[in-house]
């Protein structure tokens, strides 16, 4: 028997928003200057905490149907993954564009540094799908509300969004529908 506390267990983890707090890393100045990177990889490198963080994450979608989560490219890959494996749910990856192979729907957005796109599978999802979107971060809102778009241009429902992080001085959360987010910790 392994003392290797499981991944998955539900119910309430008290220390939870602590333990990930101190975890994550301040980067002043990048990718650009003014920016405060938050970085997640400390949390992501400790195999216990990830694992209560996708727990965490996932336990507000438990019992809401969710068959379908979509990641965002490319630090929402790594939480939305375990997440639909935790919510028994299909993985559907959105990407920047010119990644995915087959044919695809195609979203423009700002970001908080700059401007991009993403682009989905066009049958990734479809009428009738149940989805959770995954990021580790939301900030402006642009990369959750074009996902979004993806998601209700091909027929499907966006049931919510759960991140690991807002950034609440940054207008994401009232632009993606307060109702519809949430965020493990917020700064
Ligand atoms: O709410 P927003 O202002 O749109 O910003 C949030 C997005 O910015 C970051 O991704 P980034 O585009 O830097 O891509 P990466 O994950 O590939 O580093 C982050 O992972 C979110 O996807
Ligand atoms: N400040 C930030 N830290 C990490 N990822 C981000 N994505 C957008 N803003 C960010």
């Amino acid at each position: 028997m392994s003392n290797t506390p499981p991944l998955f267990v539900p119910g309430h983890d008290s220390n939870l928003v602590e333990d990930v707090k101190a975890r994550i890393r301040d980067v002043q100045d990048f990718p650009k200057p003014g920016i405060l990177f938050k970085d997640v990889t400390p949390v992501l490198a400790d195999p216990h905490l990830f694992g209560r963080v996708v727990n965490a994450m996932a336990a507000p979608f438990r019992g809401r149907h969710i068959n379908k989560v979509v990641g965002v490219e490319a630090r929402g890959f790594i939480l939305g993954a375990p997440i639909a494996l935790a919510l028994h749910a299909g993985f559907a990856p959105a990407r920047k564009p010119g990644k995915l192979p087959y044919k695809t729907v195609t979203e423009r957005y700002a970001l908080e540094y700059g401007d991009d796109g993403l682009q989905l599978h066009e049958d990734a999802v479809g009428r009738g799908d149940r989805v959770l979107i995954v990021d580790d971060l939301l900030a402006t809102g642009g990369t959750g509300e074009a996902t979004a778009r993806l998601v209700t241009k091909l027929g499907a429902e966006v049931v919510g969004f759960s991140v690991l992080i807002s950034l609440d001085f940054l207008p994401g959360r009232e632009r993606l529908g307060r109702e519809k987010v949430c965020a493990l910790l917020s700064y």
